[in-house]
Parts: C-alpha cells; sequence; structure tokens
C-alpha cells in the first residue's frame, strides 16, 4: 500500500502549522520527515495515522494492505509507551487480542516477530528489566505484530544513547533487508536520515512546507557513517536546514 498526501495544510487556531503538503511514501521504503523544532513533523505523522484530520487536502492509501494486516497505520514512539506490569510478550501480544485470532496464531505471531528483533530469550521480562534500547525493540516489535501497511515513528531513538542508537539502526536495517516495510520515520538526526532513508522530506520552519525531497538509492545495508558519499548528503541536508532551523530558534526565542 502506498500513502499519497495531497496538498494537505493544517492551522491550530491562530498557528499555521503545515502548509500543502504534496507527497508519496511508495510500498516498501523508508521515507524519513527532517526539519527544525516545531515544523509540524508530529503533526504531520498524526495526520497520515488519522489521529487528526487536516484543515484541507486529502491523504489517501493507494492499494491493499499487505496480506495478514491487522492494523494499516502503527506507531512507535520516543518513550516506548510499554505497560510496565506486563511482560515483553504481553506487551506484544497486547496489540493482537483485539483482533480475536486464537491462542495458537497470537503465540506464533509473537515468537515470530520475537525472533525478528532478537528479543526471544526476554520474552518473559518486564519492561523496568530492560535496557532503553531493549524498550524500543520491544515497541518496534509490537508495531511489526500487527504487520502494518506503514510504520509511523516518531523520534523513535531520540530516547536513546549514541551507541544504543547506532545498533537500533543496524537493527532496523536488518529488519528492513529481510522483509521490506514501509515507514514513515520522523527524526531531528540527519545521521539517521541519510542511514535508513530512501527519501529525505526536509521541511521549512513552520509553517511546515517541503523544501526539498532528497532521495538515495544506495542499498540500505551498504550504507555505514563513514561513508564520504552518504557525508555529503548529510553536509547537503544540514545545509537546507541551517538557516530554517536558526530562524526558528529566534523565533521560538521571541514568542
Ligand atoms: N494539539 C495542538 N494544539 C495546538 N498547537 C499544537 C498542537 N499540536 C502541536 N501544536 C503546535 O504546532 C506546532 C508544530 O508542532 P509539532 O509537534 O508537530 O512539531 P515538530 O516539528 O514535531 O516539533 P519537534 O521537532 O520540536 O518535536 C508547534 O508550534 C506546536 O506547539
Amino acid at each position: 500500500m502506498e500513502l499519497r498526501l495531497n496538498s494537505v495544510s493544517h492551522a491550530y487556531g491562530h498557528t499555521e502549522v503545515l502548509r500543502d503538503i504534496t507527497l508519496t511514501i511508495p510500498e516498501g521504503q523508508i521515507v524519513c520527515v527532517v526539519g527544525p523544532s516545531g515544523c509540524g513533523k508530529s503533526t504531520l505523522l498524526r495526520m497520515i495515522g488519522g489521529l487528526e484530520r487536516p484543515d484541507s487536502g486529502e491523504i489517501l492509501q493507494v492499494g491493499a494492505p499487505p496480506a495478514g494486516c491487522l492494523n494499516p497505520l502503527t506507531y512507535v514512539f520516543q518513550d516506548f509507551a510499554l505497560l510496565p506490569w506486563r511482560s515483553v510478550e504481553g506487551n506484544i501480544a497486547l496489540a493482537l487480542e483485539d483482533h480475536r485470532l486464537g491462542r495458537t496464531r497470537e503465540r506464533d505471531i509473537v515468537a515470530g516477530v520475537l525472533e525478528r528483533t532478537g528479543l526471544s530469550d526476554f520474552a518473559r521480562a518486564l519492561p523496568r528489566q530492560l535496557s532503553g534500547g531493549m524498550k524500543q525493540r520491544v515497541a518496534i516489535a509490537r508495531a511489526l505484530a500487527v504487520n502494518p501497511a506503514v510504520m509511523l515513528l516518531d523520534e523513535p531513538l531520540s530516547a536513546l544513547d549514541a551507541q544504543t542508537r547506532e545498533l537500533l539502526m543496524d537493527d532496523l536495517v536488518t529488519l528492513w533487508t529481510r522483509t521490506p516495510f514501509t515507514a514513515v520515520y520522523v527524526t531531528h538526526n540527519l545521521a539517521e536520515a541519510v542511514r535508513l532513508g530512501h527519501a529525505i522530506v526536509v521541511l521549512s520552519r513552520r509553517p511546515g512546507a517541503v523544501r526539498e525531497v532528497v532521495e538515495i538509492n544506495q542499498p540500505l545495508q551498504n550504507r555505514n557513517a563513514t561513508d564520504p558519499a552518504l557525508e555529503a548528503r548529510r553536509e547537503h541536508l544540514w545545509q537546507l536546514m541551517r538557516d530554517e532551523a536558526r530562524a526558528a530558534d529566534a523565533e521560538l526565542a521571541h514568542a
């Protein structure tokens, strides 16, 4: 399934947040969204996920969701959003419980995503027994369990230290390489964007409008942080963002 955004605009009261966003999220690709603080990235994600409706424009789901899809649009949040009293497998099963799959199918799905995310040995652990990186793996496993058409990730690695971020980026690349998924990935971090994005959408400062879409054709599994070609793309993104970020900062300082 592909997502198409046609001229999406939105304001909260007098605050114009998104302006005329036209964008395609192709099936089987990761589209990163970057832009200065407050430019409307999370708002855009909520619109795509159907949590809010834009004032104008439309968001179309084109084509069928994948076979076995239980929930077409699924979120992964920065703060993991796990239930502390439920085990790892209990948190993942939660995403399945409304679907009346039967215990065997439910158990198979949970075991499958635990295996894919390297969590099989932690099935019975409680969230408080896990590191931040492991918690986010659980949240990713829970999202994958419903076999979504599009995963919506809102700064999923921002709460983690630099080393853990690297490990999780590797995990996401491995997951995608084994079974490509479609994702919209909001981040502040340009290194993450060039590592994980097939396309990177650069938004202007608020009201967020598309400044440029940077496509990176290099296969995800061949990308690494020291690659000069990727470094050049990152630098290009930073050039695009720098003036916007400065101006956004100055506006916030005077708000
Ligand atoms: N429900 C809401 N009601 C009113 N204003 C809102 C609401 N949600 C967001 N905003 C405002 O809309 C603007 C965009 O917010 P949003 O969180 O989408 O930006 P962002 O780019 O994700 O920010 P950041 O990078 O800091 O996470 C901000 O000025 C924010 O205060």
